[in-house]
């Protein structure tokens, strides 16, 4: 296929990809290029590409000959798309490009920035400002390795700072110490204080409302004293990282948002703090060029509207490979592809993430004993034996309180300890208590030194809750599921029973005929209340959700009628499910009366 847009073909039902997709202001692939009149690229085979006009059938065709793997074919596939979908199916071309520079002070000494390398960040950033409107190096700061490096890179710090307003910034941490190291809050709030405190007197801006937390410690797996002193400290609106809900695959980084701080998907460029020199790049030269010319760090914006980019104040001397890589990428994607690059502060581009996924808002926590990375960041006081082995999901009615107490009675299964709202309900998985975090959750399971004892939580609204079995798969995959069912119909009527023994007004006032027989048009309480009593006991609609993320292995179903009539053996059977040792002999302790 050749890349001049004037592309001509005498072949009616067939040609060679046409020149009006790549011509069209939404397509993806750049026509106008400087040098593109008479040249010719190459894409695969001579007739790898080609367009079918849908002579025959009335149905357009792409045929892509050799496949996806080359960059080029990827955005003639998303071009593809657009045409001929009539534009339905196409993506944006709007990306924006935030780089943060973190530890600009921090770096062994012969590793910092030297006064030629400040100049050369002044240097590259004002040229990336003219093909990136807005952009601006984001600097993260920690004071106390300040004047840290030998006389050349301290005046390389000092010209940092008589830059100061040429560049954005934000806090790290003071002394560079990982947040989740920290059980104290007022410790963290001290020394983030001496950040605070450093940057104002240097007259570094202290009002980004952004900040990075040293190896993303602390920002996931949540350490709630980091979020609190960020608060109250620096106000912090915004953060990012790369570890949610895993570092890898990248292309799955998401966003959540937790106690009002917004945690945006971070990308990495390929250079850590290691990779100084360009011999050290592992593949060398060759392989830093693939990456920038069509190959993973070109594709990473490509696919990534928002990308806040991870670098280190030690790629931006030595080597200057990051300069390098940043203003090439930049260019190559300005060369070869129509996307409009710009740049805005951390908070601006929060506020447009979250509003471009705004499903990403509630967070999802995993098991951070499930990613050892996790695990390394995560508080040594946590330990994943404070999480349940069963949970005891309801629905409500069944007997799930008979249950709840003979469980309670072995010696080697406990429960969590009693909330004061909700008793021995955590109510974790549902409703609002899900966003007090995984913390506030575990606190419910103290450590114990008894590892043979399995801890348990039951909480009867867990079964038909929507969202309970994708939160509840996501941190206890391995748990196993109990479930009593009983006759729909009385576990209706139990409900209304319920309700009027609460002193319910719309159960006191109506007979239950008239309250599951309510329609649309009756009042909503009432309707309310219908719901409330016929809609857990549709279980085969909660069951398959629960299927749809945990083995039915895990699933263990309790006749309620026989919990009441034949208990020890439902109790026999329930231990042998979860494996608890030593069978506890329900025999001498339980009696049907
Ligand atoms: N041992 C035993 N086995 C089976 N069922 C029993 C048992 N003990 C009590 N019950 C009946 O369970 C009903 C209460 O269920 P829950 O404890 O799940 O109710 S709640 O959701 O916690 O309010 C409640 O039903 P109703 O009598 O219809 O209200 C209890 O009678």
């Amino acid at each position: 296929m050749t890349r001049n847009c004037s592309y001509d073909d005498d072949d009616v039902t067939y040609e060679k990809i046409l020149s009006s997709f790549l011509e069209s202001t939404t397509s993806w692939i750049r026509c106008d290029h400087e040098d593109s009149e008479n040249e010719i690229v190459n894409l695969g085979t001579d007739d790898a590409n080609e367009i079918d006009h849908g002579g025959f059938d009335n149905i357009q065709r792409v045929f892509f000959g050799s496949g996806l793997r080359f960059w080029l074919h990827r955005l003639l596939f998303l071009d593809a798309l657009s045409y001929l979908s009539h534009g339905q199916l196409s993506i944006s071309l709007n990306r924006y490009i935030l780089v943060d520079v973190d530890d600009i002070f921090v770096g062994e000494r012969g590793t910092r920035l030297r006064r030629e390398d400040v100049q050369a960040l002044l240097d590259t950033q004002e040229r990336i400002q003219s093909l990136v409107p807005g952009f601006k190096f984001n600097l993260g700061f920690s004071g106390k390795y300040f004047h840290h490096g030998n006389p050349e890179e301290n005046l390389g710090d000092d010209m940092l700072l008589r830059n100061v307003n040429k560049f954005n910034w934000f806090s790290h941490m003071w002394n560079h110490q990982q947040p989740h190291l920290y059980e104290n809050q007022t410790q963290l709030e001290f020394d983030m204080l001496l950040n605070k405190n450093f940057g104002k007197e240097h007259g570094i801006p202290t009002d980004s409302g952004y900040s990075v937390a040293p190896h993303h410690s602390g920002v996931y797996p949540v350490h709630e004293a980091l979020y609190a002193a960020w608060k109250k400290i620096w106000n912090i609106k915004v953060t990012s990282t790369e570890e949610y809900p895993h570092l890898r695959p990248a292309r799955l980084r998401r966003g959540f948002i937790h106690r009002n701080i917004m945690v945006l998907p971070r990308q990495t460029c390929g250079l850590f703090t290691h990779t100084i020199m360009i011999d050290r790049y592992p593949g060398g030269r060759e392989k830093l060029d693939e990456s920038i010319q069509g190959g993973e760090l070109f594709q990473t914006v490509v696919y990534n509207p928002i990308n806040i980019f991870m670098s280190h104040m030690s790629n931006y001397g030595n080597d200057r490979l990051a300069l390098y890589t940043f203003e090439s990428v930049i260019k190559f994607l300005r060369c070869w592809t129509n996307l409009k690059l710009t740049s805005a502060p951390p908070h601006a581009l929060a506020e447009k993430y979250f509003s471009m996924y705004p499903e990403e808002t509630d967070p999802v926590w995993g098991n951070p004993c499930q990613d050892p990375r996790h695990k390394k960041i995560w508080s040594h006081n946590k330990t994943c034996d404070q999480l349940p082995k069963f949970l005891v999901i309801g629905p409500q009615k069944t007997g799930t309180t008979a249950l709840y107490t003979f469980l309670s009675m072995h010696p080697n299964i406990s429960s969590n300890i009693h909330s004061p709202e909700t008793f021995e309900e955590i109510q974790f998985f549902n409703g609002r208590n899900y966003y007090r975090g995984l913390s506030w959750y575990m606190d419910f399971f103290p450590a114990s030194k008894n590892t043979t004892s399995q801890y348990f939580e039951k909480s009867a609204t867990y079964f038909d809750g929507e969202m309970v079995p994708k939160r509840a798969h996501a941190l206890l995959p391995q748990a196993k599921l109990v479930t009593i069912l009983i006759s729909p119909a009385k576990r209706a009527y139990s409900w209304y029973q319920h309700m009027r023994s609460h002193q319910d007004p719309v159960a006191l006032n109506y007979t239950f005929y008239d309250v599951i027989t309510a329609i649309d048009s009756s009042p909503k309480p009432l309707r309310d209340l219908r719901n409330r009593c016929l809609n857990p006991g549709r279980y085969s609609q909660h069951l398959e959700r629960w299927l749809l993320y945990y083995p039915q292995q895990q699933l263990h179903i309790i006749d309620g009628e026989q919990l009441r009539l034949s208990p020890i053996e439902i109790m026999d059977q329930l231990q042998k499910f979860i494996k608890i040792v030593p069978l506890y002999d329900y025999n001498t302790h339980l009696r049907y009366v």
